[in-house]
């Protein structure tokens, strides 16, 4: 049973979408949900926020209880990271709509660069600090190969580096990106639990699932129009077939026919990462005039 507040916008015809209040994937979050033409106006200390142009209400909370929420039931909606979907023990109740392509990491094991473990079988029995104890229960299960694990795992909500040097633990289980954090606290990576990222995730009965059908839809439009740039070429029919063969786009090249004879213009879908080597080899085989244009927004 929930209690309503009177002084707390009316939610109950809106879908429930629940985005990170702070943190790491926040302005992420914020810039995605401008791109797929979300507007929302968020008061000071408001944690609900409601979207104008969408039956949608944003509900910003910390990224660590998202899964929860959502594979609950008491929110539809979510992004979050999929650590934490994984920690939370939620991947059974929550379907993963698609992947973010951001807050990419790792959660690894660590241990000071200065101390005698340098496998986890070194940390067997050991004090492990971290956030995300149900994930390092279960590798150092795994590990010893029990269900009464000898390892002690503690929790910690945040800057677990600092355990080590503090005398708390012997290792650490924490996420890794840069690494920058890491080596700053004199400490090195011995083993990988998991590679992660954000991810947009339903509850498995979604009470909007039309509208929930719509926001993937949008962000995977805009994740496709970051990815990729629109290449443009002109170039003799007879080199053609080996132009599509280096860039064949997504489904298919546009070709049209130019006003000079024997000449076609040809319009392809690039991938920005191999954009430089595909103009050169365009170039190669005789394409003329490659122009590259961005792409603001698309649907496929
Ligand atoms: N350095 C990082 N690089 C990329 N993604 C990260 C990084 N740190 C965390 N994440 C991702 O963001 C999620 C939320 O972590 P974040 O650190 O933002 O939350 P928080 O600890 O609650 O916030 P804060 O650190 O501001 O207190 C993580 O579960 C992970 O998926
Ligand atoms: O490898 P790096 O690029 O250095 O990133 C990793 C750090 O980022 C996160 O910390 P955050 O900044 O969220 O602080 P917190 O530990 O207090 O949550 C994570 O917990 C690591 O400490
Ligand atoms: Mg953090």
């Amino acid at each position: 049973m929930s209690y309503i507040n009177s002084s707390l916008p009316d939610t109950s015809d809106r879908m429930l979408f629940a985005v990170p209040k702070k943190g790491r994937l926040y302005d992420q979050c914020l810039s995605l949900l401008a791109d797929i033409g979300i507007s929302f106006n968020r008061k000071p200390r408001h944690d609900i926020a409601l979207v104008s142009n969408l039956p949608i209400a944003l509900v910003f909370l910390p990224a660590s209880d998202i899964a929860t929420y959502v594979a609950r039931g008491n929110v539809d909606l979510g992004i979050t990271g999929l650590d934490i979907i994984r920690e939370s023990q939620a991947e059974s109740e929550v379907a993963e709509l698609t992947r973010l392509g951001f807050g990419r990491c790792k959660l690894q094991v660590q241990a000071p660069l200065a101390s005698p473990y340098k496998t986890i079988e070194d940390l067997k029995g050991k004090r492990i600090v971290t956030s995300f104890v149900n994930l390092t229960i279960q590798k150092f299960k795994q590990i010893e190969r029990t269900d009464e694990i000898t390892t002690q795992v503690r929790f910690v909500s945040g800057s677990v580096e600092a355990a080590c040097g503090l005398g708390l633990a012997d290792g650490i289980v924490d996420l890794v990106e840069s690494g920058d954090t890491m080596r700053a606290a004199g400490l090195h990576a011995i083993d990988t639990i998991l590679e992660t990222e954000s991810v947009l995730i339903t509850n498995l009965s979604p009470r909007f699932p039309k509208l929930a059908e719509i926001i993937r839809q949008r962000v995977e439009g805009i994740l496709t129009a970051r990815r990729y740039v629109l290449c443009q070429y002109n170039i003799l029919r007879n080199g053609l077939e080996r132009a599509c063969g280096v860039a064949p786009g997504r489904q298919a090249p546009t070709v049209t026919s130019l006003e000079q004879q024997g000449w076609v213009a040809v319009s392809v879908m690039v991938e920005k990462r191999e954009l430089a080597e595909k103009m050169d080899k365009l170039k190669e085989i005789g394409a003329t005039d490659i122009l590259v244009l961005e792409i603001a927004n698309c649907r496929t």
